[in-house]
């Protein structure tokens, strides 16, 4: 388990937004000088398509080399594909579908209309993670569940108004997995109620977790997550890398921390 958490906090989430796609640009760049490829994993919401959409506009979007990342996706709303809801959808329209990614290294979640029914389909991304997860990787075994994964150097989750991540929400089955690496989620309490997820034991074999919240209506969910809440009943608290965790949050997502938790360089 990374050290405890580093916060963040932004004058406001359209800044919160810019700096972190500039963030993201240099840890992209960083793994790529280091080992020639860098594998980053999205998150779905506003204030994670904000950062994509920040990241389209940067100029120095240009310094990542696009054929060399790999991108794969925290959950999905489980619905057909290309239906706007999607976040896959909305990650295309938000960057994906103006930079040169390779194909074969981006990937989605598998959609509705495809072959399998939503648990069954959770397995096979869980078996693509697997297949992807090559030598290098060995030493990224999602803890407690003994399946590798693949080392992500950046995965990013935003936080749900009640905690939630990805589509981990407080006390439902989901959150309490430790044998798998994804699964399927039925009744989730934000529309759509079927969803895929990866489980808190893959988000944890990840380098770094970026946690993104901006927005008075995140500051209770802060609050909680950061003040030693359990990850059953706050998932986000349960939310940390390996060598890193990182709170990026606007002003009023932070307004409710305890005062000796908030950075002391914020606005
Ligand atoms: O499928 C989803 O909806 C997301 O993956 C979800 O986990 C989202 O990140 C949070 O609900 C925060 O969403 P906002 O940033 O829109 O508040």
């Amino acid at each position: 388990m990374s050290a405890a958490p580093q916060l963040v906090v932004h004058r406001d989430k359209e800044l919160m937004a810019q700096a972190a796609a500039a963030r993201l640009i240099t840890k992209i760049v960083d793994a790529q000088a280091a080992r020639g490829y860098a594998s980053v994993v999205l998150t779905g919401g506003r204030n994670g398509n904000g950062l994509l959409a920040a990241l389209s506009s940067s100029p120095a979007k240009d310094a990542i080399d696009w054929s060399r990342l790999d991108l794969w996706w925290g959950d999905e709303r489980f619905l057909p594909d290309g239906d706007p809801e999607r976040n896959y959808t909305q990650a295309k329209e938000a960057l994906l579908d103006s930079v040169p990614l390779n194909p074969a290294r981006v990937h989605p979640m598998p959609a509705s209309d495809g072959a399998y029914e939503v648990d069954a389909a959770a397995g096979m991304y869980a078996a693509e993670l697997t297949a992807a997860a090559g030598p290098e990787h060995y030493q990224s075994v999602a803890a407690a569940t003994g399946v590798p994964v693949p080392t992500f150097d950046v995965l990013m989750l935003g936080v749900g108004p009640d905690t939630h991540v990805a589509s981990l929400f407080p006390e439902l089955p989901a959150v309490r997995e430790t044998e798998r690496t994804v699964v399927g989620v039925h009744g989730a309490p934000k529309p759509p109620p079927t969803r895929i997820t990866l489980t808190l034991p893959a988000i944890r074999a990840a380098r770094e977790v970026w946690l993104l919240a901006a927005g008075e209506d995140k500051a209770n969910a802060a609050a909680i997550a950061l003040s030693g809440a359990g990850e059953v009943q706050a998932p986000a608290a349960g939310a940390y890398g390996r060598s890193r965790t990182l709170w990026l949050l606007d002003a009023a997502a932070a307004a409710q921390l305890p005062r000796d938790l908030y950075p002391p360089a914020s606005p």
